[in-house]
């Protein structure tokens, strides 16, 4: 059970949102003018405590401390916003790739807000370390103390931590003012090969920091420095080399794969005690990875201090890293072996120039799935009936061809691609990842006997849409590891389009959409006659809209018949505003 953190500065006074995150590092809250020991407190229960009525999940002052100017006055009372706030504690890189600096840019990015306290300072570049001044522990404290006194944090990242007492003074800080969350990433060597930490700042690290930790996340030298030396260069090394690190304390650890050594595997290993996780990446080629083994533990630590449980936490990390990398490739900065990343790249102007549509989960409210032979059959272009399709509400689009040669399928998707974007609506290449490729499409759709998600994520990169064919919560669950951004789930009921198609019913739509932690649409006889009972409320959250083929492109106007499921849907996004159906 979480710690009740109540955050109250003088700005706000609503109780944390998070208060499930699973940390239980006890009783504290910050409120108003310092930080007071509270006891545990379910979140439900009523508390008060020095000026501060917390009743539900609101905090708010009494009139009495109002009244003696605890909320500041240019508030005018109006709400504020909770902004996640990550603290880290890590060293300054003079070059700005790694270390504070990275972790800034990275939490900025990613919509949190991150405050420092610099361990050390250090002069650095993109040919390596070439000095270090130490900061005196008592000031890395003092560092500490007054943010966690005022602002406060979700979530404490640590990185370069140059002395034992720096992490001792730490600890200390933290039982005293505890957080809910804390990731460590345990910086030795960095990427440039230097080492960082010596062998007592490593004890101190096992014995005092990584049992309070909730995820440490070494590199595959640091791993096996962790563990004693013995080598980690195998999945299997890296899963035992976690299982060891967890029974130092952590509740998690994730130990990253990088580059094997002499593999093109790019993996890293998540584990809690009972569960491993292994989680695919896509590479990368880039002189630019400086500073990623910090990008991504803070990422980690703003996704957490977003709410996010760890999985998730650190899924979202890795694309993110991953859009970093592929965006940063090409920059040129500095002339040694290693140079840093652009972690505000979205501030600059990809999404303006680049020729790809974004995904949003409600673009897959009416998933419109082309058919050459029906289309055909009505006389007209896979081209003309996208066009179709799309005047009439479509907002995504898939070319399914399960007939055409290789070059005939890539001319309709060049075209189709071409109307779609005049739209600016996504569109898809069922299966085949070359053709999507080679028109530079959205992205693909993939059943589960086609190329593995993972693999087409790798080859793909981090901003194509993958969408993935599942038929049980398991699969679902598999697919988001893998990095699909949607799943398509059906048969929902019985069609002549797909041939021995199991029907699932909308009761195994909606098991699906139970077990799946990304957005589902449903596939499989679905037409203006029974959308609505497919979205019917109270629905799954993640249930976003409906894929159809024969309904609008076996008939003889695809726009007509495209604005007729529209309709229907549009009637059942009206009753939204209803609660939506949990598990
Ligand atoms: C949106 C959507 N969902 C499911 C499917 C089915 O894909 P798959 O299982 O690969 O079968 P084929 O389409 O290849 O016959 C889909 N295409 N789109
Ligand atoms: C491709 C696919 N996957 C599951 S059912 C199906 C066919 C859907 O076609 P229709 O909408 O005509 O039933």
């Amino acid at each position: 059970m979480a710690a009740q953190l109540l955050r109250g500065a003088s700005t706000r006074f609503q109780l944390s949102t998070t208060l499930d995150t699973p940390l239980g590092k006890s009783g504290h809250a910050v409120c108003g003018l310092g930080i007071r020991k509270l006891e545990r407190v379910s979140t439900a229960r009523l508390c008060k405590f020095r000026g501060c009525e917390v009743t539900g999940s609101k905090a708010v002052l009494s009139k009495r401390r109002r009244g003696k100017g605890g909320i500041r006055a240019d508030m005018g009372g109006e709400e504020t916003r909770r902004v996640p706030r990550v603290l880290t504690v890590a060293g300054s890189d003079s070059g700005a790739g790694a270390g504070i600096q990275a972790d800034m840019k990275a939490c900025g990015a990613l919509g949190v807000y991150c405050s420092t306290a610099i361990t050390a300072i250090t002069a650095q570049n993109t040919v390596g370390v070439q000095g270090i001044h130490s900061v005196p522990a008592e000031f890395v404290e003092a560092q500490v103390k007054s943010v966690l006194m005022d602002i406060g944090a979700d979530v404490v990242k640590t990185g370069m931590l140059p002395s034992v007492e720096i992490i001792q003074s730490l600890c200390d800080v933290l039982r005293t003012y505890p957080v809910k969350g804390l990731v460590v990433d345990p910086v030795l060597i960095s990427t440039s090969g230097d080492e960082l930490a010596g062998p007592a700042i490593l004890d101190a690290l096992r014995d005092d920091l990584f049992p309070l930790a909730d995820l440490v996340t070494p590199n595959l030298p640091e791993a096996s420095a962790i563990i004693g030396g013995d080598p980690v260069t195998t999945v299997a090394e890296m899963r035992e080399a976690a299982e060891a690190i967890h029974q130092l304390g952590p509740r998690y650890v994730l130990v990253k794969g990088g580059h094997l050594p002499g593999t093109s595997t790019l993996v890293d290993v998540l584990y809690d005690g009972v569960e491993w996780h292994e989680l695919p990446g896509s590479r990368v080629e880039t002189r630019n990875t400086h500073g990623t083994g910090c990008t991504l533990a803070s990422s980690i630590a703003a996704e957490l201090a977003k709410g996010q449980p760890m999985l998730s936490a650190v899924l979202a990390a890795k694309r993110y890293l991953s859009e970093v990398l592929e965006e940063s490739a090409t920059l040129n900065i500095g002339e040694g072996k290693q140079g840093p990343v652009n972690h505000l790249f979205k501030l600059s102007d990809w999404e303006k120039t680049s020729k790809q549509t974004k995904f949003r989960p409600e673009s897959l409210l009416l998933y419109a799935v082309t058919d050459s032979s029906m289309n055909k059959s009505w006389g007209r272009s896979t081209s003309e009936a996208v066009r179709g399709a799309i005047e009439g509400g479509a907002t995504i689009v898939q070319i399914r061809e399960k007939e055409a040669e290789t070059g005939e399928f890539l001319q309709e998707a060049e075209a189709s691609l071409e109307v779609a974007r005049e739209y600016g609506v996504p569109l898809l290449i069922n299966d085949r990842i070359d053709i999507a490729l080679a028109c530079d499409a959205d992205g693909v759709h993939l059943g589960q006997s086609d190329l593995p998600v993972a693999r087409a994520r790798a080859i793909l990169g981090p901003r194509k849409i993958i969408g993935v064919s599942c038929k049980t919560p398991e699969q679902a669950e598999q697919a988001w590891k893998d990095g699909a951004d949607y799943i398509g789930s059906g048969g929902v009921y019985p069609t002549n389009t797909k041939k021995d198609n199991k029907t699932i019913g909308v009761e195994g739509l909606r098991e699906v959409c139970y077990g799946s932690p990304i957005p589902v649409v449903a596939i499989g006889g679905i037409s203006g006659a029974n959308a609505a009972e497919v979205m019917a409320h109270p629905r799954p959250e993640n249930l976003k809209g409906v894929a159809v083929v024969s309904a609008l492109f076996n008939q003889p106007d695809v726009k007509k018949a495209t604005e007729a499921v529209r309709t229907v849907l549009e009637e059942s996004l009206k009753e939204a505003a209803l609660p939506v159906a949990s598990s």
